[in-house]
């Protein structure tokens, strides 16, 4: 098993849909991220610079939501762990991306995708 860098319950909004009111309003995601990555060098060191900063990715994800609108939940969550892959070192990442307005009957919908280098 490898270790992990978690980030659990992200809340971002953004312009995500397919229907044209969608495109109009900002709506509620939910982020969760599974990344794997050797944690001992940070740990040995106790170096920020060693491990993923989950600050600095869930500002990244933020921001990337700000500048982006899709219509697709999948293109969201695609394109976006291609980006992370570019800027973060980890090996892998699984990303559940909610959309819990979306079904009114639905606690939840979303996605779940995972990638590897
Ligand atoms: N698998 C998906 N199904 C649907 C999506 C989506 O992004 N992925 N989106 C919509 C609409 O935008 C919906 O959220 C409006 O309530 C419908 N189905």
């Amino acid at each position: 098993m490898k270790d992990l860098v978690l980030i659990e319950g992200l809340h971002v909004d953004a312009v995500i849909g397919v229907y044209d009111w969608e495109k109009e309003i900002l709506q509620n995601l939910v982020f969760d991220l599974e990344m794997a990555h050797d944690n001992r060098p940070a740990a040995a060191t106790d170096d920020l610079s060693k491990t993923l900063d989950y600050e600095a990715i869930s500002n990244f994800i933020k921001q990337y939501c700000l500048e982006n609108t899709f219509e697709l939940i999948e293109t969201l969550a695609e394109r976006l762990c291609a980006k992370l892959m570019d800027v973060f070192e980890f090996e892998s990442i699984l990303m559940t991306l909610r959309k819990p307005g979306a079904v009114s009957a639905a606690r939840s919908v979303g996605v779940k995708i995972y990638r590897t280098r």
